[in-house]
């Protein structure tokens, strides 16, 4: 009888639950539950709902009697930095603030007061992103201090579902290192960026690292869902569950794609000189305290809200054909400009942002998503520019992973512009990541490298070669 294990993957666009069992030196996946995820406003703030998101959890683990399959483990990953704070009782202190809120706007320049930013970075080697862990923790010490004086417990996302369903508190690895609180070389909370910061180090868990065996489920679930399962922590950072699927690393730079576009490579060790700080890129850890030296770029956010401007009214499909058509039009923004994060209407924010630069103003669906497509591959060009000289060597293959894989336009322009070789997929490797590293906790798979093997044997990679332009 097979093992199956049941990823749970959360991106900030959607979520899965997708089961995994290995088959012939394959792995096989089988998607038993998706559904929407989105920023909604509660009180000042926007957030996450986490209630709504643990009942999609329960629903997906329930779908698994109706195809009679019991899995032996559960893992959950989700996106980064974000956390919830628990009380002495376990309730919840604050809502679960999503880190596009403005809360942490001019916080960070507040913080380089108490520590000055080559330092953040030498000890934590993390990008310098304004909603960060860190950041958003400062602006609670800043403006609500009384939230983290009634604080015992801190749990990012997926820590705080894996608490909902065990009972268990822990702190996991990869995305630990996202809150810029974790020491780079002791792997650990940093001691003396709490105390600079006047942070009670007492709320942070025991750190572990992917393929840990938490526990199992609560008997109040086993009752309910019928079933008991080892609780996995996989990669639970999303990105870092993504990286474990990049089947071929040599030689390769990765596009993680989705919300975000996570552009960077897999190295043994944390990268801090000044021109990974100038540039800023970001070691967040991996599988096997591994790395990821990768930045964020916008990424496919800006087509989400183009298309939530439109009331949904075009399917991502076609608003790629629309761009297709769009064959004369050639307006480039900055999207990694704040402006993008959060504006209140992103058709309008990216019009603007062409009439202020003197470029023709998009104004139709095609012309909106050819620009937004364009103008993300001109800012992947500059962070691929920007990694090779770093490393001082070219790479000849880029990897493009996750949903955004799928947009066949964009795979094409990525390998024209860069003049590279563009490898598409797996569109699942986040859940993918997550699988593997469960089946290795479960010593269904020996390690990482073999993981990679099966995944390379597992799943449609396809190829676009740079066309003459
Ligand atoms: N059929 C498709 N054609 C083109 N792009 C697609 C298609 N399906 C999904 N996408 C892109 O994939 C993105 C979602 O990727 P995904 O990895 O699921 O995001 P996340 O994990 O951040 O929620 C969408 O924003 C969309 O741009
Ligand atoms: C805010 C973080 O930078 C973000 O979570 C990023 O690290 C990430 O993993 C995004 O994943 P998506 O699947 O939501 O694009
Ligand atoms: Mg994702």
């Amino acid at each position: 009888m097979s093992t199956y294990s049941l990823a749970v993957d959360i991106g900030a666009s959607s979520g899965r639950l997708i089961l995994g069992h290995l088959e012939n030196g394959k792995l096989k996946l089988n998607e038993i539950h998706r559904f929407e995820n989105n920023i909604i406003r509660k009180g000042d703030h926007y957030c996450w709902d986490v209630e709504r998101l643990f009942q999609e959890i329960k629903t997906g683990i329930k779908a698994c009697n109706s195809l009679g399959i019991k899995p032996e483990s559960i893992g959950i990953d989700t996106w980064a930095v974000d956390f919830v704070l628990l009380d002495d009782e376990n309730q919840l202190v604050t809502d679960a603030v999503a880190y596009r809120d403005p809360r942490t706007d001019g916080v960070m320049e507040e913080v380089f007061k108490k520590i000055p930013k080559e330092k953040l970075y030498l000890e934590t080697g993390i990008q310098f992103q304004k909603f960060n862990t860190i950041y958003q923790l400062y602006a609670l010490k800043l403006k609500s201090p009384e939230v983290l004086k009634e604080a015992k417990s801190f749990l990012m996302i997926p820590e705080y579902f894996n608490f909902l369903l065990t009972g268990k508190k822990a702190n996991e690895y990869t995305n630990a290192t996202s809150t810029q609180l974790v020491n780079a070389f002791t792997k650990n909370w940093d001691a003396d960026l709490l105390n600079e910061l006047d942070i009670n180090r007492d709320i942070f868990h025991e750190i572990k690292p992917p393929k840990t065996i938490l526990g199992t489920l609560s008997e109040e679930l086993v009752a309910e869902f019928g079933f008991d399962m080892k609780v996995i922590l996989p990669a639970t950072h999303d990105t870092g569950s993504a990286v474990i699927s990049v089947p071929e690393l040599e030689d390769t730079i990765y596009i993680s794609s989705g919300t975000w576009s996570l552009i960077g490579v897999e190295n043994h060790f944390p990268i801090c000189v000044p021109k990974a700080l100038e540039y800023n890129f970001t070691n967040e850890g991996g599988l096997d305290y591994r790395f990821r030296f990768l930045k964020n770029i916008m990424g496919l956010w800006m087509i989400q809200e183009v298309k939530r401007n439109y009331d949904d009214r075009y399917s991502f499909a076609e608003l790629v054909e629309l761009a297709r058509s769009e064959t004369e039009f050639h307006s480039i923004v900055n999207v990694d400009d704040d402006r993008f994060l959060k504006p209140d209407n992103m058709i309008e924010e990216i019009q603007a942002y062409c009439l202020e630069t003197k470029q023709q103003v998009p104004e139709t669906p095609g012309q909106l998503a050819k620009c937004v497509y364009e103008s993300l591959v001109e800012s992947y060009k500059n962070a691929i520019n920007e990694i090779e000289e770093i490393f001082e060597k070219t790479y000849s293959k880029i990897n493009v992973i996750g949903g955004g894989c799928q947009n066949e336009m964009l795979n094409q322009l990525i390998a024209d512009v860069l003049q590279k070789e563009v490898y598409a997929g797996p569109v699942e490797a986040t859940a993918i990541g997550n699988l593997v590293a469960q089946l290795m906790a479960l010593g269904e798979i020996a390690n990482i490298d073999e993981a990679r093997k099966i995944i390379k044997d597992s799943f449609e990679v396809k190829t676009y070669k740079a066309l003459n332009v």
